[in-house]
């Protein structure tokens, strides 16, 4: 049993740890993970992992300078720089190719699962858990297989206070590297200030005890809205002595007497408390933030700024377009930068919200959010209020402290409304004010809030249609679509075949591990597809896990749905793509319900009955439940 736990020694924690974190990593490993304790970790499939770093831009280009940097610095000390997320997937690795190699031994790498739950105690998934930094060092893994290794990890987390995921630095049990802890510490601190930074507010208030240190990494930053307080980060909580929870959407003048009165240049203030800081006033977000770690990339000049956001080189790859889209991009992207709306249309699944990411990375809004909005998903009176925010207790069962509402949250960015065509007539009357307006009025609120977003929207009805029928509106209609764009249906692409099979290739588990024979091929090209790219996923998704090794998938090996009968698919039998759309989904939804009720809702083993990766089935729950 290689990887049976050892009882900890009588005081395992090390330098770098306190308050007994080891210890109760243990008991709960002891007693809460025990049955979940991976054997074997248990990795993602090439294409689950293309999925979660598209899923995981923000974080992946906030870190790339510090992960850069952090490289070239542990390389030479045979360590290596991590990235996580939140679940404790590790998104990238960066440093000493030897250590990366020992590394691989016990799958520290890209799309491996450490949460505590899955691989014990260790610096990531305890740094997680604790939301703390940790240093986890050889014996006080808690898998004998992990005890080659020295972590420490440190939490990243955004201006709201979640945990975003781990900046981690590991290297060989047998070597000690005091610093790494703190450096780590520094890295994640600098990820979460750039995180900050991306995010716009009215005014941006940095303050520190030492007034010396207001341009450095270790000042606090302010994000306030109409004096209260919408983003802080970990400097900032501790510099007032508070938490986010205390903290957040509540007046300022609670914890900083004399704060209006501040500029942009360094200036005395009092805490509540009556401790001395200094602080200044940056209004309307206009201060750039702190000078980053890392220099500009490929510039040659260490003291130019580094990008708020790296080039978008950098970007992981979302899903290639279609060679018939890529045509209009660079048009669609002009009109956003000119601050017009387009409009997307297309059956489901033919890849609209992805198209629509592709336009913010590329256009002049990508350091903002992009900010996706479902309008079928919720109820009328609740989409009104998540839209537009609302004041405390503006509604019986809103939230303490309110809620700045998703259209303030997109401010800078890119909003999306997904199915736009579904929106009740009487909120498309309130956006078409806010859009025309540029202000929105939270509910129960006093005073209008100006904002500043592009506005992409789509849609898989007939919106033509819809306003015939008087469902929606023609002003909005006109509004929203300053350029159209209508994605033609997978089937109709002129390159089917080939790209079944470059998609088939990226989901294998090892490149080259199997392929589709000729027929099987003919059959899917063949296909109507009407889930487009999501069905025809899905279908390759299970035909790459069950690929024979290194053989050929045949037309036998075709789930029951897609086999033809007397040449004919049974699909095109079924009836039109909009009304089979549904069913698909709701399939899928039934078949995760019965995994998880059969599992006795425990995630990981639902994931294995479905056959995908559990990080996977958590991204689909969250994004099922945001519906
Ligand atoms: N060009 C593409 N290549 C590969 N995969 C794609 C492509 N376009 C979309 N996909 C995949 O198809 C799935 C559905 O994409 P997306 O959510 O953008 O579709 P949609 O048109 O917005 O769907 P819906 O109308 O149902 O919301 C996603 O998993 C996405 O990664």
């Amino acid at each position: 049993m290689p990887n049976a736990p050892v009882e900890p020694r009588a005081h395992p924690h090390a330098a770098g740890n306190s308050n007994g974190l080891i210890e109760r990593s243990w008991q709960r490993c002891r007693v809460e993970h025990a049955s979940q304790l991976d054997a074997e970790p248990l990795g993602m499939a090439r294409g689950e992992l293309h999925d979660l770093l598209a899923c995981q831009s923000s974080l992946l280009d906030a870190a790339q300078p510090e992960m850069e940097q952090l490289a070239s610095l542990v390389n030479q000390a045979a360590s290596v720089v991590l990235l996580a997320d939140a679940h404790g997937v590790i998104l990238r690795s960066e440093g000493s190719a030897e250590f990366l190699a020992r590394a691989e031994r016990v799958a520290l790498r890209p799309g491996v699962d450490w949460s505590e739950t899955h691989r014990g105690t260790n610096a990531i998934g305890t740094a997680l858990v604790e939301g703390a930094p940790v240093r986890v060092q050889g014996a006080e893994h808690y898998l004998r297989t992990n005890r080659i290794l020295s972590c420490n990890g440190a939490p990243i987390r955004s201006g709201r206070g979640e945990l975003l995921g781990v900046l981690d630095i590991s290297y060989d049990a047998n070597t000690v590297h005091a610093y790494a802890l703190g450096l780590a510490q520094m890295a994640a601190r600098q990820v979460g200030n750039r995180l900050l930074r991306a995010r716009s507010g009215q005014h941006r208030l940095v303050l520190q005890r030492n007034p010396n240190l207001l341009d450095t990494a270790e000042r606090g930053v302010l994000l306030i809205e109409d004096g209260h307080v919408v983003g802080a980060n970990e400097a900032a909580i501790g510099l007032l002595r508070t938490s986010w929870r205390e903290l957040l959407d509540r007046p300022l003048l609670r914890f900083l007497q004399d704060w209006q009165g501040l500029r942009d240049t360094p200036g005395l203030m009092r805490t509540v408390d009556g401790e001395r800081v200094y602080g200044a006033l940056h209004r309307d977000g206009a201060e750039t933030g702190a000078r980053p770690m890392a220099p500009a990339r490929s510039t040659g000049r260490a003291t130019a700024r580094a990008p708020a956001v790296p080039a978008p080189s950098m970007r992981p790859a979302l899903p290639a377009l279609p060679p018939a889209l890529q045509r209009e991009f660079s048009r669609s992207v002009r009109v956003l930068d000119a601050g017009l709306s387009t409009m997307l249309l297309g059956e489901t699944g033919v890849g609209k919200e992805v198209y629509a990411r592709h336009l913010h990375q590329a256009s002049r809004w990508h350091h903002g959010p992009f900010v996706a909005v479902n309008c079928t998903a919720l109820p009328e009176t609740l989409i009104e209020a998540e839209l537009f925010g609302y004041e405390s207790g503006a509604f019986t069962g809103a939230r303490r402290g309110g809620s700045r509402g998703l259209l303030r949250e997109a401010h800078g960015g890119v909003l999306f409304l997904d199915e736009i065509g579904d929106m009740p007539l009487g909120l498309q009357a309130r956006l078409l004010r806010v859009l025309q307006e540029r202000v929105v009025q939270p509910l129960g609120a006093g005073g209008p809030v100006p904002v500043d977003f592009a506005v992409v929207c789509a849609t898989h009805r007939d919106i033509e249609q819809c306003i015939a029928a008087g469902s929606f509106r023609a002003d909005l209609f006109y509004r929203l679509q300053d350029f159209r764009i209508d994605l033609p249906p997978l089937r109709a692409r002129d390159d089917l075949r080939g790209f079944i099979q470059d998609e088939f290739a990226s989901l294998l588990p090892a490149p080259g591990q199997a392929r589709l024979a000729a027929e099987t091929l003919d059959e899917l090209a063949a296909h109507p597809w009407p889930g487009n790219y999501r069905q025809l996923r899905a279908v390759l998704r299970t035909l790459a896990l069950f690929a024979p090794d290194h053989g050929a998938v045949l037309p036998a090996h075709l789930p029951a749905t897609l086999r033809t009968t007397a040449g004919r698919p049974l699909a095109l039998r079924e009836p039109t793509a909009a009304r089979a759309a549904p069913r698909l989904d709701s399939l899928r939804e039934q078949a995760v319900e019965r995994c998880l009720r059969e599992a006795g809702g425990n995630v990981s083993r639902a994931a294995r009955a479905l056959g995908v990766h559990r990080s996977t089935l958590y991204r689909y729950l969250e994004r099922r439940d945001e519906r």
